[in-house]
C-alpha cells in the first residue's frame, strides 16, 4: 500500500472507531450494554454496508431494535465485508468494550440497581425490597466492580426478549418479578427449574430464589464467580447465549401484602414447579388497599385519602379494593384517577406489583415503539394522562356551562311535559360523590357537569321530596308555569376546590357537649355549646331565636358600619386583578349561633338543633305581582324568630366564583353569598378557605327570596354546625318580625345602589326603599339648575 492510501485508511479507521465508541456509549447509557452489543453492532454494520448515518439515525433506533431482536432472529444476514473495515471495527469494539464498561454513563436502569445496592432503606425507590434486590444481585454477581456488575444489571433489567404471550405462558405473575419471568423461558427445553434458597438469606423471611438449572457440561455456578472474574460472565454467556445461571423468579416478600407469610409450605407451585406466590384461602386474598411497602409511611398517612397515591415518580402504589379495582395513577390532588378493573380475578390469582408492570411496559415500549429516551417512565406517562384529563375536563366544564345556560332556558320554554322528560343527569367527570352526615353533601370535589339538563319542576313540590315539607309552585299572575329549571338541593355541595374539613377530631371537647343527654335546653345549666353565645342559648324552648339575640342581630344589620372589619388582603379585591388591589371595603362582624351536633351527647330533637333539622314551615313559591319574578311566601302565620330555611347552593372558592362571573355563567337572578365571617381576622387566608355559595345551578327555595330594603321580614344569621373555624357555616333565614299567612318572605340583600356596575331597579315597595330614594336623588341632581 502506498503512503497515501495508508493515511486514508488510518483516518477512516479513526472515524469508525469514534463512531463505534459513541454507539456503544449510547447503548451503555441506556443500560443496554452487554458483550453481545458489540457483536450486534458488528453484524449491523455488515447488514447496513457500514452506513453509519442509518445506524445513528433516531438515537440509534436501528441499533436498539437490532439488540432487542437479536435473540429472536439469531443474528443478521452476513454481507460481504470490507476486511479492513471489519478489522478496524473489531479492534474498535474491543477497545470500546473496556471504556464503556469501566465508565458507564449512569442509566436509569443502572441507577435503579445502584440504589438497590447502596441504599440502607428496606425498600428501593420503586418498591422493590432492597433486601431482595441485593440477594438477587449477590446470587448472580457478587460485588464485581468490573464489567460483570454491569452485565448483571443488564441481565436483571434488560428488556424482555420474548413475546408477551410466551413470557407469561402457563405462569402466574409474581409480585415484582414480572421483569424476570422472561428468564424462565429459555431456548433450552432441557432446563429444569429447581428451588433453591438464596445463600445467606434468612429462611424465616421466606425469600426463595428459583435457580435456573445448570447445563450439564457446566461445572461452575455463577456463585463461584469471583469479583473481577470476567470470564465467569462470559462463560455463562457462551453456554447459554447470555442466559443467567441463577435467576430468582419467585421471591416472597416478608411484608408483601401478597405474600403467604408462613414460608414455602404455603407457596403455590405451578405445573412447572415454579414457586409463584399466590393468594389462597388461608391468606387474606386481596388486601383492601395495597400499600407499596416502600411507601408505607406515606401510604399510611394517606390511607384514607384517595388522592394520596402517587410517589415521587408520580407512580402510584396499587390500592386494591374488594372489587379488585386497581388504581394505577392519579393527578396531583387525586381529582382524576386511572384504575383498572380486574374482572374475573379469583383469590387464586396473583397480582403483580405496579413496579414490575411499569417496568415491563417500559421495556415493551422500548421494543415496540423505540422509545429510547432513557428517562421515559410509564408511570409518569399515566400520571401525565390524569393531569391532562383533569385540565381538559376543566376547560370542557367551562365551555359546557356557558353552552348549557341558554339550553336550560330553551328546554324550559319548550312544551315538554314534566313527567315525560324528567331526566336529571349529572355527568360526574371524575371523582367521588359523597354525602356527609352533617347535612353537607360533596358533589364531587370538583366539577359536576350538567349534561342534557331537563330538571322540570313538580308543581306540587319544587323540592322533589328533598325537604320534609312539600313546597308548591303557583302562578296567578302570568302564563309562566314554572320557574327556570335548576337542581334542587337541600344541602350545600362543594363544587370543586372549596376546602371543608368536618373531621370530628377537630371538634375539641370544649366545643361540644358530650356530657349532655336528651334536650340541652331543658337542662338546669347551659351546656358548652352555649358558651359561643355568651352562655345563653340562641333558641328558646319553642324553637324560635330568642328576642335578645335576634334584636342584637337586627341592630347590627341595620348599623353595619359600626361593626365592619377590614381584611389586610381582601379576597374580593385580590380577584379584581388590579395592579394595586384596592383596600377592603369591610365585612360585617357576625353574631353566630352554635348548634349542638353529632359529637354532643344530646339527641337530634335537642332545642339547640334547629337549622340542621331543615324546613318545617309551610312555604310556597309564587309569581309576584310586582314584577320581581318568582318569590317565596309562607302559607301560615310565622312568629318572630322562626327559622324559615337556609341559603343553599354550591360552595365555591372566591376564585371559582370569579371565574364564573367572568364567563357570565352565574345567573342574573341569583345572588352568590360570601361566607366572609372570618376573612378579616385571617391575614393569610388561602383561596380554598375563602368560600361563597352560588345557587345558580343548584340551590333550594332561598333562591326565590326577593329583596326588600330595610324592613324585610327575614334576617340571615350564620349558624355553625359542623366546623368550629367559621370558614364554612350555614346562612339561615329567620323571621325578623311576625309574618302573616300568604305574606311574601323578603330579606335585605344589602344592595349597594351606588354601584353603577350592578344597577338594580328595586321594586320592593318599602317606604324605606333605598333604590327609589337613590332614583329621586339622582333625578333631583340631574334636574336643571334654576336660574
Ligand atoms: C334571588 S333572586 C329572587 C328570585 C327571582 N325573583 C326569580 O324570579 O327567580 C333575585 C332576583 O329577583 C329579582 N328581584 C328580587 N328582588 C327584587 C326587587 N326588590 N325589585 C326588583 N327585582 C327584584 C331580581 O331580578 C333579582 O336579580
Amino acid at each position: 500500500m502506498n503512503q497515501l492510501s495508508q493515511a486514508s485508511l488510518s483516518s477512516q479507521a479513526i472515524s469508525l472507531r469514534k463512531r463505534a465508541s459513541k454507539a456503544l456509549q449510547h447503548m451503555s447509557s441506556m443500560g443496554l450494554y452487554t458483550p453481545k452489543t458489540k457483536q450486534v453492532l458488528r453484524e449491523l454494520l455488515k447488514s447496513f454496508d457500514y452506513n453509519w448515518e442509518a445506524i445513528e439515525a433516531d438515537n440509534y433506533s436501528v441499533f436498539v431494535d437490532a439488540l432487542l431482536s437479536y435473540d429472536e432472529e439469531q443474528g443478521f444476514i452476513q454481507k460481504k465485508v470490507d476486511p479492513i473495515q471489519h478489522d478496524v471495527i473489531d479492534e474498535n469494539l474491543e477497545q470500546n468494550e473496556g471504556s464503556v464498561v469501566d465508565q458507564p454513563t449512569p442509566s436509569r436502569k443502572r441507577q435503579r440497581l445502584q440504589k438497590k445496592e447502596t441504599t440502607s432503606k428496606p425498600f428501593s425507590d420503586r418498591g422493590i425490597p432492597n433486601e431482595v434486590a441485593i440477594q438477587t444481585h449477590k446470587s448472580k454477581e457478587p460485588q464485581n466492580t468490573s464489567g460483570i456488575a454491569n452485565e448483571a444489571s443488564w441481565r436483571q433489567d434488560r428488556p424482555l426478549l420474548l413475546s408477551p404471550l410466551e413470557r407469561f405462558k402457563g405462569k402466574d405473575i409474581v409480585p415484582d418479578q414480572m421483569n424476570m419471568l422472561h428468564d424462565e423461558i429459555t431456548p433450552f427445553s432441557s432446563r429444569k427449574q429447581t428451588l433453591q434458597k438464596i445463600p445467606g438469606s434468612n429462611s424465616n423471611q421466606g425469600s426463595i430464589c428459583l435457580k435456573m438449572p445448570k447445563i450439564e457440561s457446566e461445572n461452575d455456578s455463577i456463585e463461584n464467580c469471583t469479583p473481577g472474574n470476567k470470564n465467569c460472565a462470559e462463560s455463562a454467556d457462551d453456554i447459554s447465549g447470555s442466559e443467567e445461571s441463577a435467576v430468582p423468579i419467585a421471591i416472597i416478600y416478608p411484608d408483601s401484602p401478597y405474600s403467604i407469610v408462613n414460608g414455602p409450605a404455603k407457596k403455590c407451585l405451578d405445573e412447572n414447579h415454579s414457586t409463584l406466590p399466590k393468594t389462597n384461602s388461608e391468606s387474606p386474598s386481596f388486601p383492601a388497599t395495597y400499600i407499596d411497602p416502600s411507601k408505607k409511611d406515606t401510604a399510611e398517612s394517606n390511607h384514607n385519602d384517595v388522592t394520596g397515591l402517587t410517589n415521587n415518580d408520580g407512580i402510584s402504589s396499587i390500592p386494591v379494593d374488594s372489587s379488585k379495582n386497581v388504581v394505577i395513577a392519579s393527578s396531583s390532588k387525586g381529582e382524576v384517577r386511572l384504575s383498572f378493573a380486574l374482572n374475573g380475578m379469583n383469590s387464586e390469582m396473583c397480582l403483580p406489583s405496579l413496579e414490575s408492570v411499569f417496568r415491563t411496559v417500559e421495556e415493551r415500549c422500548l421494543k415496540s415503539y423505540k422509545i429510547i429516551e432513557p428517562n421515559f417512565s410509564f408511570g409518569s406517562l399515566l400520571t401525565e394522562m390524569c393531569e391532562t384529563l383533569k385540565e381538559l375536563s376543566e376547560s370542557l366544564e367551562h365551555e359546557r356551562l356557558v353552552n348549557i345556560t341558554p339550553r336550560l332556558d330553551s328546554q324550559y320554554n319548550s312544551n315538554i311535559t314534566p313527567s315525560s322528560s324528567k331526566q336529571n343527569i349529572f355527568c360526574d367527570v371524575s371523582k367521588t360523590n359523597g354525602v356527609l352526615s352533617s347535612g353537607m353533601a360533596t358533589a364531587a370535589n370538583h366539577k359536576s357537569v350538567l349534561v342534557d339538563v331537563r330538571p322540570m319542576h313538580d308543581v306540587n313540590d319544587i323540592a322533589k321530596a328533598e325537604e320534609r315539607m312539600r313546597i308548591s309552585i303557583v302562578n296567578e299572575v302570568s302564563g309562566e308555569q314554572f320557574p327556570p329549571p335548576f337542581f334542587y338541593i337541600s344541602r350545600n355541595i362543594v363544587i370543586r376546590n372549596g376546602h371543608l374539613d368536618f373531621s370530628l377530631a377537630r371538634i375539641e371537647d370544649v366545643d361540644c357537649c358530650s356530657n349532655c343527654f336528651g334536650d340541652c335546653l331543658s337542662a338546669s345549666t347551659p351546656c358548652l355549646c352555649a358558651k359561643h353565645t355568651n352562655g345563653k342559648y340562641a333558641y328558646s324552648s319553642d324553637g324560635l331565636v330568642n328576642k335578645e339575640f335576634l334584636d342584637d342581630c337586627i341592630s347590627r344589620f341595620h348599623n353595619p358600619k359600626q361593626d365592619l372589619v377590614y381584611c389586610k388582603n381582601c379576597p374580593i379585591e385580590k380577584l379584581k386583578n388590579e395592579v394595586i388591589p384596592e383596600s377592603c371595603k369591610g365585612h360585617v362582624v357576625r353574631k353566630f349561633i352554635k348548634e349542638c351536633w353529632v359529637k354532643c351527647g344530646c339527641n337530634k330533637q335537642c332545642g339547640n338543633r334547629v337549622v340542621q333539622r331543615g324546613i318545617t314551615c309551610n312555604l310556597q313559591v309564587f309569581y309576584t305581582a310586582e314584577n320581581k319574578g318568582w318569590g317565596l311566601r309562607t302559607l301560615d302565620e310565622l312568629p318572630r324568630g322562626t327559622f324559615v330555611c337556609e341559603y343553599v347552593g354550591e360552595i365555591l372558592t372566591n376564585t371559582e366564583l370569579y371565574e364564573r362571573n367572568q364567563k357570565g355563567t352565574t345567573a342574573k337572578h341569583t345572588r352568590p353569598i360570601l361566607l366572609d365571617a372570618i376573612w378579616a381576622s385571617d391575614a393569610a387566608l388561602k383561596d380554598e378557605d375563602a368560600l361563597c355559595l352560588d345557587a345558580t345551578y343548584c340551590g333550594n327555595i332561598a333562591r326565590f327570596i326577593n329583596h326588600r330594603c330595610f324592613d324585610s321580614n327575614l334576617i340571615e344569621i350564620p349558624v355553625e354546625v359542623e366546623t368550629p373555624d367559621h370558614h364554612y357555616y350555614h346562612l339561615a333565614f329567620f323571621t325578623s318580625k311576625k309574618v302573616e299567612a300568604f305574606e311574601e318572605l323578603t330579606w335585605d340583600y344589602g344592595i349597594d345602589f351606588d354601584d353603577s356596575c350592578r344597577p338594580f331597579q328595586c321594586r320592593c315597595g318599602s317606604r324605606y326603599c333605598r333604590g327609589s330614594r337613590k332614583k329621586s336623588r339622582s333625578s333631583r341632581s340631574r334636574a336643571p339648575v334654576r336660574q
